[in-house]
């Protein structure tokens, strides 16, 4: 798969096991930390069910969030629609590795499912290091003697080399699950780095990522241009020389956006075709206006309908759209316009469209018409585009490592 070859599930016996299964059902949270989308929890059904199926015990780990952020939970509500969605029981237990967890996961039986706590409720889940490093942590050693395989089926965080990703493989013989596979196959049949003009469509608020997706679209010349949206277009702008106001720029302050200016300035200087809004809806005491870009006054929520229109026609030409994170704060019904905006444009051309992230998989209506045969709705957001612009992700060259591993120990 993907130019590397990666054991699938295909691969390895996985009969009456028990099971640990890397799932990413990291989902959007309104403000009161209530789930509100939960595509993610439904894509990885398949796997489970299959899983069961082959009369295995099976448990599965996720994290949700960043520490300190608001939507770092407990993945209590994520196993109700996980047993809504597989019809089963699911056991949730509120630990990871303690002796509470431990306990439970030695006692499971054949044919049932359990749902550890947020995975990185363990500090050293947040750490990024190679695999050899992560095999020595607490996470991998404490859980590694209760299990016969690990699945790594969270193709939205293989991008991270974290030890629930990169350090069990090392340690348990490991493969691809279902949505990692069809992921990184889908990928590879439809995106031909060939197929021009390639248009992306760069929003939400990872804009530490992003920018370093961005790069690497640029050192390998992937992206024929980009469109900005969410916090992205506002980090673009401001390095473009827009004053954005005092409020906005406090905002990307706080976030330590305002610290990334110099590199958004270096890619510009160096010829990225990459653009910006010309107008924002923003939100001044409670209200929606919209403010045209060079006289912004109020908190930008969404890109405005003139921005709309350009980036509409825009993508409307292209061989291929690639769409990643929101247009604008779409947990505020008044700000997804911008986001079902682009993402109706899109379905409309005639290009091949790629849509990933959470937060924009959200924006899809259902009355929206998919073409299944030239569009492919990820699961990843960050690990898609970093797949896309041809970067090794951690989680794949691991799951190589342990078939390497696994071959050299059958043949000593
Ligand atoms: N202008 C904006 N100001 C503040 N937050 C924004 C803005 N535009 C988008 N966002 C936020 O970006 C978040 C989603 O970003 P991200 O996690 O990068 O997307 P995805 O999950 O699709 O990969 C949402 O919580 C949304 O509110
Ligand atoms: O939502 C995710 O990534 P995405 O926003 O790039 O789609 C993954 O769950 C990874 O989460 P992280 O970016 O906090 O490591």
């Amino acid at each position: 798969m993907g130019g590397l070859t990666i054991p699938t599930m295909d691969d390895i016996d996985i009969r009456s096991k028990k099971v640990l299964l890397r799932i990413d059902i990291n989902s959007p949270v309104d403000e009161n930390g209530k789930i509100i989308d939960d595509s993610r929890i439904k894509a990885h059904v398949e796997t489970i069910k299959e899983l069961i199926d082959k009369d295995n015990s099976v448990v599965l780990m996720s994290h949700q969030g960043r520490p300190g952020d608001k939507d770092f939970i407990s993945l209590e509500e994520h196993s109700k629609l996980i047993s809504k969605h597989l019809n089963r029981e699911v056991i949730f237990v509120d630990d990871v590795i303690g002796p509470y967890a431990r306990e439970i996961i030695k006692n499971l039986k054949n044919g049932e499912i359990l749902l550890l706590d947020n995975v990185r409720l363990i500090s050293e889940e947040l750490i990024e290091a190679p695999p050899q490093q992560h095999v020595k942590t607490f996470l991998v050693r404490k859980l590694t003697p209760f299990f016969n395989i690990y699945i790594n089926d969270a193709f939205a965080t293989a991008h991270r080399s974290q030890p629930s990703i990169v350090g069990f493989p090392l340690v348990l013989p490991s493969a691809a699950g279902r949505v990692m596979e069809r992921e990184v196959s889908a990928l590879a049949r439809i995106f031909n780095a060939e197929d021009t003009p390639k248009i992306f469509v760069l929003g939400g608020g990872k804009v530490h990522d992003t920018i370093r997706i961005i790069e690497n679209l640029m050192r390998t010349r992937i992206a024929d241009r980009i469109l900005t949206g969410g916090l992205v277009a506002e980090l673009f702008s401001v390095a473009k020389g827009m004053n954005l106001n005092t409020k906005n720029m406090e905002i990307l302050e706080r976030m330590g956006i305002l610290s990334l200016v110099p590199r958004a300035r270096k890619l510009l200087l160096s010829g990225a075709p990459i653009e910006i809004p010309v107008d924002y809806k923003v939100e001044i005491n409670g209200n929606v206006i919209e403010e045209p870009a060079s006289k912004i006054t109020g908190v930008i929520k969404d890109i405005g309908p003139a921005t709309v229109e350009i980036y509409s026609s825009l993508i409307k030409d292209a061989k291929v759209v690639v769409l990643r994170g929101p247009m604008g704060v779409i947990e505020d019904e008044r700000f997804r316009d911008g986001s079902k905006s682009v993402l109706k444009a899109s379905l409309e051309g005639w290009g091949y469209v790629i849509i990933g992230g959470g937060h924009m998989i959200s924006a899809l209506d259902k009355d929206m018409k998919i073409d299944n045969n030239k569009v492919h709705i990820s699961t990843g957001g960050g690990a898609l585009l970093l797949f896309l612009s041809g970067e090794r992700l951690p989680a794949l060259e691991a799951l190589s490592m342990s078939m390497t591993n696994r071959v050299m120990n059958n043949a000593s």
